[in-house]
Formats: C-alpha cells, structure tokens, sequence
C-alpha cells in the first residue's frame, strides 16, 4: 500500500461556517469532501481519499481490489449500516418525512431512506468518477436551496406548484368531521410543498430586464445554482441531497404562525422574517391543522426547524385562516399562539388568486364568470372560493371565539410592497424581537415591481434575491363595471373588518 496514506490528513475548515466538510491534502482533484456524503464521518473520508490517491498510482489489481473496497462499503451504506449510529447525527424518525423547508434537511430527500442513501451515494459516485466537484455535480441534478444570512433561496427543477397555492380553492371551509386524507396523499402533498416552487427567493438574472415577461427570465437562470466560485459561496449552497444535520437546538411547537391569507403576501412576510436571525421557520407550508390534523402534534413539531434559547419557531400556512377547525386546533396546540394575517384588498386578491389558478389551468373560464352568478343584475358567486376568502370579517369572527385581538397581528399586503421595512418593524415588535430587519434589506426592482432582498454586505454577488415568478404576477384586466359591483359588494364586510381590527387598511 502507499505510505502516504498515513500522511493524509483531514482539516476542518472552520471559517465561514463550512461545517461538515473536509479539505484532504493529498487528493487536491477532490478538494472538498462533505464528510455527511461520506456518511460516516471521519474515516471513511479517509479510506476514500486515499482510494483516489490509489487511483493514480496502484497497477491494475490494486485498482480493481480498490473498486470492490468501495463497491462493498457502498453496498454497505445502503443497507443502512454506515450512518445511523453515527453519534451526534439524529436519524430522521421512523416514518416521518423529512420537513419540507426545514432548515436541516430543508426539500430534502428523505435521509433516512434507503432511496435517499442511492441518491448521495450515486452523486458522490458520479462526482468521483468525473473528478469534479461532488458538491457541484450534486448540485446541478436537484432541488438546492441556499440558506445564507438572509434566509433561503431555493431553485427547484421542478416547477410543481406549490400545494399551497392550489389548495384554498380545494379545501372546504368546513372539514367534514372523519374526513381523513390518505397516507400518500398526504406526503405526496407535503412533498409538492417542498418542492417550494413557487414560494422562495430567487435571484434576478445579472443582466437588465427588458420587460414583465423577463419573469420567465428569473427563473430560467435561476434553475441551475451558481457556479461554485468560492468557499463563500460553498458555505451559502446547501445541496439537497446532502443535508447537513443542524445538531444544536430543539424543536418546537411554533410560537407564531402566518396564518393567512392566501395571496396576501404571506411568502414575502415570512422569506423577509427569515433574515432575522432570531426566527426559524419551515420554508414549505405543513398544512398540519387543516390537512394533517390526524398525524398529531408530535409529527407536526418534528417537522419544525431546530432553534436554540430565543429563537421563534415559525410557520406560515395562508389556507388556516378560512378552515373552520384551524382556530381551535391551534388554540389546543397553545393559547398563547401568536398569529399573523396578512390581507389585501380582497379585490385584488381574488383577482390574483384567479390568475394563479389561470396559470395552471389555461382553460379556466373568465374572472367574470366565476365572480358573478348574474353578470346583468350584478350577484356575486359567494360560493367560488376566490370571493369567499375576502371576506375577512367573517373569518375573523371564528378566530376570535378562541383568540383575544392581542393575539394577532393584521399586516397589510400593500404596504408590504409600498414600505415592506415599516411593516416588518411592527411584525418584529409584535413577536418581540429587535429590530433588526430595516430599510437597509430591501431593495425596490422597478422591472418586477416588488421589493427584493439586498444582499448582505461583502457577499460575493450583490444582487437582491427577489421572489420567484409566481409571485407578482400579471393580472389580467377585468372590466371595470364589474369591479365596481365587486368592491361594493366587499365594502361592509370590509367597514366590519376595520372595525374589528381597529385598522383601517384604505381599500375603499
Ligand atoms: N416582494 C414581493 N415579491 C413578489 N410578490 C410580492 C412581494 N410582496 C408581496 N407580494 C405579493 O404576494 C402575492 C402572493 O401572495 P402569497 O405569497 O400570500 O401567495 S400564496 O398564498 O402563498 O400563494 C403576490 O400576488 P400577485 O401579485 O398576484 O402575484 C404579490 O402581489
């Protein structure tokens, strides 16, 4: 065997955060090997890193006797044996999907599957075998996301709406009691909110936008993660197949949810509260106290992101706030719940909860017509979801049966586009924090029309990360005469929310 193999060394790079990977000095083609990869910590990343040395220099039985080595020791690991008893990593429980937007194993695969063993083992192969960089290879074939210090920005590759988005106009507002969603509907369902494909920032293109539809723009170079340039950048790029356990902290039950309301601007709330590094939240919507009820508590706070002391766990789940059963579950979870609500002219909002629906469904008929049961006597459709979620007053009323006003706070959706740094100030006094996030975050991009996320000073691009383009999207135009029926038919239930709220949101 070659000597040098006890000459290598392994080195944790400790600045900038690159936990969990190792620099191996003899096999300067492998720079970087994240040690979770390996799976097993300290030696096997060792046993391989010399294998590659071996590579270079052993004839050809040595060659061969080092591909049935690493054969078995992969056919080891996906049997399971290699990884769960590595101390200080805790396996994910038995049955529990992985949390979606979690920040430990944030739209990631399953790590506990023997599926999700393949997959890193496979791209640790590949990355290998090609001599590039594993974390870049891994990279480039799923779904990354990237958690730096202002939050996180995913790129999925596949643009898989996001449950959240199609389920308002799915669930009922009243769950019919012994309503069960079936196992894999469930999952497959927390799955498609992982994928988070239309709910995280993204970065704008390098190059100027030309026009509205550059959106597109936004994501086509948004589906490959940048090249890796730096160890800055390193640290900033989780790839999703090769989730590294956060190992401090504990995971609660969260002190505060968003619970409303869908298409409010409940995405750009929580992403902006992701900057400040006393909150922790699940990146996707858990749907736990309007679809998973059944799975209980336990299965709802293991799928919280791990905080330590003075951290606030959170979540946001805009479908909440219209499902009957949702004030009182989460009051039984705690009383002391803080929620927030975000609304918009319910106008708009139901024009673009039309338009989100349109974009999947080009067949769909005309706002028109699903707004109005009689368009020549003006009578709305109360019945289509999209008018009924603007009724706030009315949903409000439910809530408060169980929550006191104190418990909540009202966040206007336009004001979180026009002065998103104002309206971030009041949510941080409401759930007690500092006030750290402010004007110097937010950055406005004229071409999409909406604030976006600056970057933090001295990061290695300075581009803002704006939503992705499902958010801010193009309305269609709807005929004036029947807006006006649409708005006077919102305007008591309007007068009655701003009564109820004691605020006045200015939509009238
Ligand atoms: N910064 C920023 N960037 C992009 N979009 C922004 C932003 N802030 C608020 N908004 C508004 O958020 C609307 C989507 O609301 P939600 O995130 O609550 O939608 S969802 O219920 O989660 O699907 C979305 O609605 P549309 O304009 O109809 O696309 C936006 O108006």
């Amino acid at each position: 065997m070659v000597t040098h193999f006890d000459t290598v060394s392994l080195e944790r790079h400790v600045p900038q955060g690159t936990e969990g990977r190792w620099l191996c000095h003899v096999c300067p083609d492998v720079p970087w090997l994240p040690a979770p990869l390996m799976g097993c910590g300290f030696i096997k990343p060792r046993i391989l890193c010399g294998h590659l040395g071996v590579l270079r220099v052993q004839p050809k039985v040595s060659l061969l006797l080092t591909m049935i080595f690493l054969f078995t020791y992969v056919f080891y690991c996906l049997t399971g044996s290699c990884c769960e008893s590595q101390p200080g990593i805790p396996s994910v429980p038995a049955g529990l999907t992985v949390a979606p937007g979690q920040i430990d194993g944030e739209d990631s695969l399953p790590s506990g599957s023997a599926f999700g063993r393949l997959i890193r083992i496979g791209s640790l192969l590949g990355g290998l075998v090609s001599s590039g960089s594993v974390l870049g290879d891994s990279m480039g074939a799923d779904d990354s996301v990237f958690r730096g210090p202002l939050g996180s920005i995913s790129t999925p590759s596949d643009p898989i709406p996001s449950a959240s988005t199609l389920e308002s106009s799915l669930i009922p507002y009243h769950i019919p009691q012994g309503t069960q969603l079936s196992a894999s509907t469930q999952e497959d369902a927390l799955r498609k909110d992982s994928a988070g494909a239309e709910d995280t920032m993204r970065t704008p293109p390098a190059e100027p936008i030309g026009s509205i539809s550059s959106d597109s723009a936004f994501h086509g170079t948004l589906k490959s993660p940048p090249p890796i340039t730096s160890s800055a950048n390193i640290v900033t790029q989780r790839p999703r197949a090769f989730p590294i356990p956060n190992r401090t902290g504990t995971k609660k039950f969260p002190q505060a949810i968003i619970v409303g309301v869908k298409k409010g601007g409940t995405r750009a709330l929580l992403e902006y509260l992701r900057v400040h590094p006393d909150v922790r939240a699940l990146g996707a919507e858990p749907h736990f106290f309007d679809r998973f009820y059944d799975k209980g508590l336990e299965w709802y706070r293991n799928l919280m992101p791990r905080t330590l002391g003075g951290q606030i766990t959170m979540e946001k789940t805009p479908s909440y706030f219209v499902t009957t059963e949702v004030p009182k579950r989460i009051y039984n979870m705690s009383k002391d719940t803080k929620l927030i609500v975000v609304v918009r002219d319910p106008v708009t909002r139901a024009i673009s909860d039309y338009t989100q629906t349109l974009s999947k469904n080009q067949n769909l008929s005309s706002f028109e017509a699903l707004a109005f049961k009689n368009i020549s006597t003006g009578t709305i459709n109360t019945s289509w979801s999209a008018i009924r979620i603007g009724i706030y007053a009315k949903h409000l009323e439910n809530w408060l049966q169980y929550f006191p006003l104190s418990k909540f706070l009202f966040v206007s959706g336009e004001k979180l586009v026009s002065n998103p740094s104002e309206e971030m100030g009041r949510v941080q006094d409401f759930l007690g924090l500092k006030r750290i996030i402010t004007d110097k975050h937010f950055h406005f991009n004229e071409t999409k029309g909406f604030p976006c996320l600056k970057k933090p000073n001295g990061s290695s691009s300075s581009m803002p990360r704006c939503l992705g383009k499902s958010k801010g999207r193009l309305h269609p135009n709807i005929d004036k005469e029947l807006l006006r029926h649409l708005q006077a038919f919102y305007r008591p239930y309007n007068m009655k929310f701003y009564q109820m709220t004691e605020q006045n949101f200015g939509w009238d």
